[in-house]
């Protein structure tokens, strides 16, 4: 029997009376990359705290690579890179200098370390700014430095605690190119928070959607999306939609709505054939209809469907693929 590259039973951590985390259970194989999705607050840091060596539970137990995170921490931080949300990177050395620390941390020879580094040079992509101090670095630039310095010791296994909050479109893409190369060409199995839907839905395997310190539910993005079987009906309108929506509750076939100033989303359970009496049923309600579309459910729409709010977290306006 393989054994899983983290396993996660009944883990929980409180800090006095705050319950941070509470019955967390995960089982991720090696070489997948698996998205902790969940809004501010609702207890993925702490997870990959506690998976890191970084928290220790106050509950449960968590094994990541075979090693137990709370007795033998060394083993587990040998076998891991981590890119957490406060980066320790600053300060006056070069991105070139503070990779050949690392290595010195590692006891990694010079000559190992120099292939190494040369090889992290295109993952970094910094060019020239490479030998430049990391103060003058942009967010996105420290956050791929964070991620090589974390890759430095070859781990086979990366926590990337949301790589990706704050960063422009640009560096977004190229961080998410890295996601994917790391796993797909080195194998490295990844655990990445998010709140961002879109990045959970594009890069990981697998999801866990994680709300008020528990795994509210796991899946591939589809057979999550599965778990809403309905469709929607997304309709624009002119006017104050709010204001009418009791009446618009009770056109034929709408499951339930969502109205949030001009804009209309009914959950339907055939669109196609729901699609033409919601138009007259906002019509008649006395709204003018600008447009109106058809769509398969988000995983924002799973978020709701289990905890009853949205997520209300997508990734910028421009397409990201
Ligand atoms: N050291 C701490 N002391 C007290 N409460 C804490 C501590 N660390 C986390 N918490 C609380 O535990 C809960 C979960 O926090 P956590 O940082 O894990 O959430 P998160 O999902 O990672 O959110 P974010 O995206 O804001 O980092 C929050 O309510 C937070 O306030």
């Amino acid at each position: 029997m393989t054994i899983p590259a983290i396993l996660a039973e009944n883990l929980g951590r409180t800090f006095g009376d705050k319950v941070a985390i509470n019955n967390v259970n995960l089982k991720i194989p090696s070489g997948e990359v698996y998205g902790l999705l969940g809004p501010n607050g609702a207890g993925k840091s702490t997870i990959v705290r506690i998976l890191c060596t970084l928290l220790m539970p106050t509950q449960g137990r968590a094994r990541v690579a075979g090693y137990d995170v709370a007795t033998d921490p060394m083993a587990v931080r040998l076998r891991i890179g981590a890119a957490l949300q406060s980066t320790a990177i600053d300060g006056l050395q070069t991105g070139r200098e503070m990779l050949a620390l690392q290595a010195q941390l590692y006891g990694i020879s010079s000559v190992v370390a120099q292939k190494r580094i040369a090889e992290l040079e295109a993952l970094v992509d910094l060019g020239k700014d490479f030998d430049k101090r990391v103060s003058t670095y942009s967010g996105g630039m420290k956050r791929r430095l964070d991620i090589a310095i974390a890759m430095l010791h070859r781990p086979p296994m990366l926590f990337l605690d949301e790589p990706t909050t704050g960063l422009d479109p640009r560096s977004r893409q190229q961080m998410w190119d890295e996601v994917r190369r790391l796993n797909k060409e080195l194998g490295v199995t990844i655990l990445l928070t998010t709140q961002y839907l879109e990045e959970a839905d594009s890069l990981a395997h697998r999801i866990g959607i994680i709300n008020n310190g528990g795994v509210v539910s796991e899946g591939s993005p589809r057979e999550l999306k599965r778990l809403v079987r309905d469709d929607i009906v997304v309709a624009n309108v002119q006017g104050d939609a709010v204001s009418v929506e009791s009446r618009l509750a009770d056109i034929r076939g709408v499951k339930s709505l969502t109205v949030t100033g001009d804009r209309i989303e009914a959950r339907v359970s055939d669109g196609a054939q729901a699609i033409g009496s919601v138009a007259i049923g906002i019509q008649q309600a006395g709204l003018t209809l600008n447009d109106i579309t058809l769509r398969t459910p988000t995983l924002d729409d799973v978020f709701m469907e289990l905890t009853g709010a949205h997520m209300n977290k997508e990734v910028g306006h421009e397409p990201v693929r």
